[in-house]
């Protein structure tokens, strides 16, 4: 096995140490990007714990790629600061660095160059021996289903290059990992396989921080989320935290449905209500379904269903980030 069990375990085992920024291996104060005049990153707060998958939801345009970028230290921050395993970045980009891998959104190649040399040519910025990053090529060449593959990268498939690209982000064994919409452009065989390398790696310890626009995606692998629109970030922290902190209102969605048509309600308490033929959907301040069947028996109606709706986090999200949907 290529990976040995990170000594972070402590901390995804709930091993507190006294510091507040000592379980986290990814944090940002304020961090800002200013293009022409344009804040297309503006202060934006996060921490990401050790070992934790932390999912960076957005739409296009919002800033993830520079947020990322200014992590990872390819793109200088205007403003704020950001830390990996509490070394700033922007201080001492080199032992940043040596603990950070990178999958870019749209990672570029040597297209006459097989995936076995990129990979060693890419090892040399690493300072691995010739010896070590032959055999770390052949674990990780293994690793991500490209073993035996002798052919030139300029004619791989998206699924490849992304593998590839996963390869050479893991050259250094790095303790996080950032990927860029990892999944973009995979066919959903690509994205099955994706996900159980996250997964995967997510159990070797590795913290992980990757960004999409597909909020299905992201729920499906982490715990933790932040939501990036229009370069500031409007959320953070389990999938429910940020459905509540979402959500505009904390108004009680109530379906009614009769037999045949449902007539009116006026029901105190209604706020707002929408008639579709025998079903409403009714938005009140509390639950009040007592009141709405009391109305409906009082009407001589039978009441074929009666409940309360949870909109989804997708719902919120679509919602928040793209207007109504
Ligand atoms: N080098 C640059 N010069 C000027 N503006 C830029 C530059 N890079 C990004 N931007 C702008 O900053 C904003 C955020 O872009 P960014 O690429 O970070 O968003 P994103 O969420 O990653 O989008 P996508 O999912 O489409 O990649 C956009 O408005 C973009 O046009």
């Amino acid at each position: 096995m290529i990976y040995q069990r990170s000594p972070d375990y402590r901390s995804r085992q709930g091993i507190r140490h006294g510091c507040p920024e000592a379980n986290h291996m990814i944090r940002t104060e304020n961090l800002t990007k200013v293009y022409n005049g344009v804040r297309a990153v503006d202060s934006v707060s996060l921490n990401v714990g050790k070992g934790e998958v932390f999912g960076f939801l957005g739409p296009n345009g919002s800033g993830k790629t520079t947020t990322i970028g200014m992590i990872v230290g390819l793109i200088e921050p205007s403003e704020g600061k950001c830390f990996i395993n509490d070394v700033e970045v922007t201080r001492n980009p080199l032992q940043a660095k040596k603990i950070t891998g990178y999958l870019p959104d749209g990672i570029g190649f040597y297209p006459t160059l097989t995936a076995r040399q990129n990979l060693k040519y890419f090892s040399k910025f690493y300072g691995l021996s010739d010896a070590e990053a032959d055999r770390r090529i052949d674990e990780l060449l293994e690793y991500v289903g490209l073993k035996g593959v002798t052919t030139q990268t300029g004619g791989f498939s998206r699924g490849m290059r992304q593998r590839l690209g996963l390869a050479q982000a893991l050259i250094n064994d790095p303790q996080v990992l950032f990927m860029d919409e990892p999944t973009n452009g995979l066919d959903p065989q690509g994205v099955v396989q994706f996900r159980h390398i996250i997964s995967d790696l997510a159990g070797k310890g590795k913290t992980i921080f990757f960004s999409s626009h597909i909020l299905s995606e992201v729920q499906l692998v982490c715990k933790n989320i932040g939501v990036i629109s229009k370069g500031k970030l409007i959320a953070s922290g389990t999938t429910d935290e940020v459905k509540r902190k979402l959500q505009k209102d904390d108004l009680v969605t109530i379906v009614v449905k009769v037999p045949g048509k449902l007539p009116e309600l006026k029901t105190p308490g209604i706020v707002e209500a929408s008639y579709n033929c025998s079903t409403a959907t009714i938005r009140a301040r509390t639950d009040i379904r007592d009141e709405i069947s009391d109305e409906l028996f009082r009407q001589g109606l039978h009441v074929s269903e009666l409940k309360v709706v949870e909109p989804s986090l997708e719902d919120v999200f679509l919602e928040t980030v793209y207007g109504s949907a």
